[in-house]
């Protein structure tokens, strides 16, 4: 066990915003408020800060510490720490998350504690040897999955293996005897409040649904593994790593989760897929493929076909439509040897959401070069979606013959959603060389 403490981070000047919070029998908060915070983790607006959270749980034979805080905020951690517990008798570490701004504290919060033995997931020990260096041999870890547990005497923390929620390491922990889940980024948001509670804190439903959209949501299927998980559980609170702790009605932030996830409406045309078709055209020949295409899909009758175009600039109101649909497709001309810009400010707005496996498509005109269909083809391919068809390019306005390519190409792409991808003709004169 490595002796020497290191000197702690420095601690930020203004004082702790607040002390210590028993928020059950035997357990207390101990984590930090970070009001200043404007952002996070680079993607995310934090309109009032946010919190870390860390909790110790006492029992009969044992004291365990789950989760920490961000480095910085280390000095103020221990400190509240130390009016809880003392070092030698914390017993168990629980990491149900490796990222730093849970893990910051821990390499100090080791050294200083010579019986914390960690508890963490598989997959979160590739990631912890990552942290501790050339500590990590000198430290006893458990690795821990669904059903196992560890026992603190007269209380007991039950682990639940929750992957990609939305880390592929994470997990939550369940102390039985008072159904309490600590669910680190699960069920968590960035809301900086002091009054802790979430019967007590300000309206924190917009970030609430903002942390959803953008650190849950591409993890959809995952996060609904995770509810189905926790669910059968009795909870009679929920204390994430970030944001208020839910003591009241807590299963309604499951409940509400599930709203998130399953946004889709019932299919007004009995459809079974669905195809959005969009596009930008300066001069109307992109628009002219783009609605040949439509037409050619739109003649199954197991595809929803709908047509858009960028022009408006306007790309957010999409995102949910897509995040439902099936199949996309995306037209654009080839300007300054580039896709447009609308087109590609779509397709990065994609990773708040799980595209894997839908269909994707590309066209679009071009006068000499025509880079840009293959583009991106290239970020389809990179998100993962499933791109069956090779982009279809026209050079400058199509041709009647050309639309009925397009026509052709629709037909194509619906016959691959549906299940059904339909024969191409094959060019014997080409492979017979004539
Ligand atoms: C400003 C400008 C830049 C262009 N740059 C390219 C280019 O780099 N490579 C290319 O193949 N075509 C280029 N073109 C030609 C367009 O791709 C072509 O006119 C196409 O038919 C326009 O399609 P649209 O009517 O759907 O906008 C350019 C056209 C404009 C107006």
């Amino acid at each position: 066990m490595p002796a020497a403490p290191a000197i702690p981070a420095p601690d930020r000047a203004r004082p702790a915003p607040r002390g210590p919070e028993q928020i059950a029998d035997r357990v207390t908060w101990i984590g930090a408020l970070d009001p200043d915070l404007r952002n996070f983790d680079v993607i995310l607006k934090t309109a009032n800060g946010t919190t870390y959270n860390s909790y110790v749980v006492r029992g009969s034979q044992g004291v365990a510490v789950i989760d920490t805080v961000k480095q910085e905020f280390t000095a103020e951690f221990l400190a509240k720490l130390e009016t809880v517990a003392r070092y030698d008798e914390i017993t168990t570490l629980v990491l149900n998350h490796l990222e730093p701004d849970h893990t910051g504290a821990v390499p100090e919060l080791l050294r200083r504690a010579p019986h914390a033995h960690i508890h963490v997931s598989p997959r979160g020990l590739q990631v912890l040897r990552a942290l501790l260096k050339d500590d990590f041999d000198s430290y006893r870890i458990t690795t821990v999955q669904t059903g196992d547990t560890v026992s603190l005497g007269d209380r007991t923390l039950r682990f639940l293996t929750t992957p990609y929620v939305h880390w592929p390491d994470t997990q939550c922990t369940y102390l039985e005897e008072q159904n309490l889940l600590f669910t680190c980024d699960l069920l968590g948001c960035h809301y900086c409040d002091a009054r802790l509670y979430n019967d007590k804190v300000g309206d924190f439903r917009f970030s609430f649904e903002y942390y959803f959209d953008h650190i849950m949501r591409p993890f959809k299927r995952y996060v609904t593994e995770a509810l189905d998980l926790i669910e059968p559980l009795r909870i009679d609170m929920i204390a994430p790593g970030h944001g208020p702790v839910l003591r009241a009605h807590p299963r309604e932030y499951i409940t509400h989760y599930r709203r998130l996830i399953t946004k889709r409406l019932a299919s007004e045309t009995g459809a079974e897929k669905t195809l959005l078709i969009f596009y930008v055209s300066a001069y109307g020949a992109t628009a002219q493929m783009a609605e040949a295409i439509t037409e050619g899909a739109a003649e199954s009758d197991d595809v929803r076909v709908s047509l858009f175009d960028l022009q408006g600039g306007d790309v957010t109101p999409f995102i949910d439509l897509i995040e439902e649909a099936d199949g996309l497709a995306f037209g654009t001309p080839t300007i300054n040897g580039d896709a447009v810009r609308t087109v590609w400010d779509l397709l990065s707005s994609l990773v708040d959401i799980d595209t894997k496996g839908k269909l994707g498509a590309s066209f679009g005109s071009y006068g000499w070069t025509g880079e840009a269909v293959g583009m991106v083809e290239a970020r389809m391919q990179g998100l993962k979606m499933r791109v069956p068809e090779k982009g279809l390019r026209i050079k400058m306005h199509p041709t009647a013959e050309e639309l009925e390519q397009c026509r052709d190409f629709g037909r194509r792409l619906a016959a691959h959603l549906a299940g059904r991808p339909a024969e191409r003709e094959i060019d014997m004169s080409a492979l017979l060389g004539r």
